[in-house]
């Protein structure tokens, strides 16, 4: 690893989206990249592009949090879950995950940053059984749109929202989970692309509403 792995190459969005808690980001950055290879969290190719394509483009969704309980699904390294409980600290985060190994990384993560926002749950979406239900949930490369809704959708109140980060086929995931969409009464279903003028990696969302 070298040292410009852990310059964040646009310094000024970066500090936009953590403010004072910067130092924080930079440390999960850090640990991100001396052990994310070896647990098998990242691939090698990712290090040179570890804030452009992992930390920002997870902090660039902070702003559509609302105070509340969100649940991270699939977090495995901390992505969108650890990045978002750094930039929000006035949120409450559920991270799920059901690999030993990566239920580990996340807890020593939350406890050496002290992010006292971020309760880690081992398990499947399907299978953990939450109360009170959550006010939103994220989750990012976990699986496709419409198997993805079946997961997570039951986990959110009334009124609540699904956050969920995609790639380029956005628009044709949400076509192609029509039938769901109607079945789990989503509402509001639009596709957000984020960073447009401040990354170099757009970041898009499927956002809509649990009825
Ligand atoms: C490709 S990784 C993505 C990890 C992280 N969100 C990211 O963007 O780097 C998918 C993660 O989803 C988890 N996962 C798979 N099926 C799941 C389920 N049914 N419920 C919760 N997590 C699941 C896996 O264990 C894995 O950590």
């Amino acid at each position: 690893m070298t040292d410009d792995v852990l310059v964040e190459p646009e310094p000024s969005v970066a500090a936009e989206l953590f403010g004072d808690r910067i130092d924080l980001a930079r440390r999960f950055t850090h640990n991100l990249a001396v052990h994310g290879e070896e647990l098998g969290l990242i691939g090698p190719l990712e290090l040179p592009r570890l804030w452009t394509r992992h930390i920002l483009n997870s902090a660039i969704i902070a702003p559509l949090l609302r105070p509340g309980r969100v649940g991270d699904i699939g977090s495995g390294a901390g992505l969108p879950g650890l990045v978002l409980a750094i930039a929000r600290p006035d949120v409450d985060f559920v991270l799920i995950e059901p690999m030993e190994r990566r239920v580990a990384w996340l807890q020593s993560q939350a406890d050496e940053l002290g992010l006292v926002n971020v309760a880690v749950l081992r398990g499947r979406a399907e299978e953990v059984r939450l109360s009170p239900l959550l006010d939103q949930v994220t989750a990012r490369a976990v699986s496709a749109l419409r198997t993805l809704i079946p997961l997570t959708a039951p986990l959110v109140k009334t009124g609540g929202q699904l956050v969920l980060m995609k790639g380029a086929g956005a628009a044709a995931e949400v076509e192609a989970a029509a039938k769901v969409i109607r079945k789990f009464h989503l509402t509001d279903v639009e596709v957000l692309v984020l960073g447009e003028n401040t990354l170099s990696e757009v970041t898009r969302v499927v956002r809509a509403t649990v009825d």
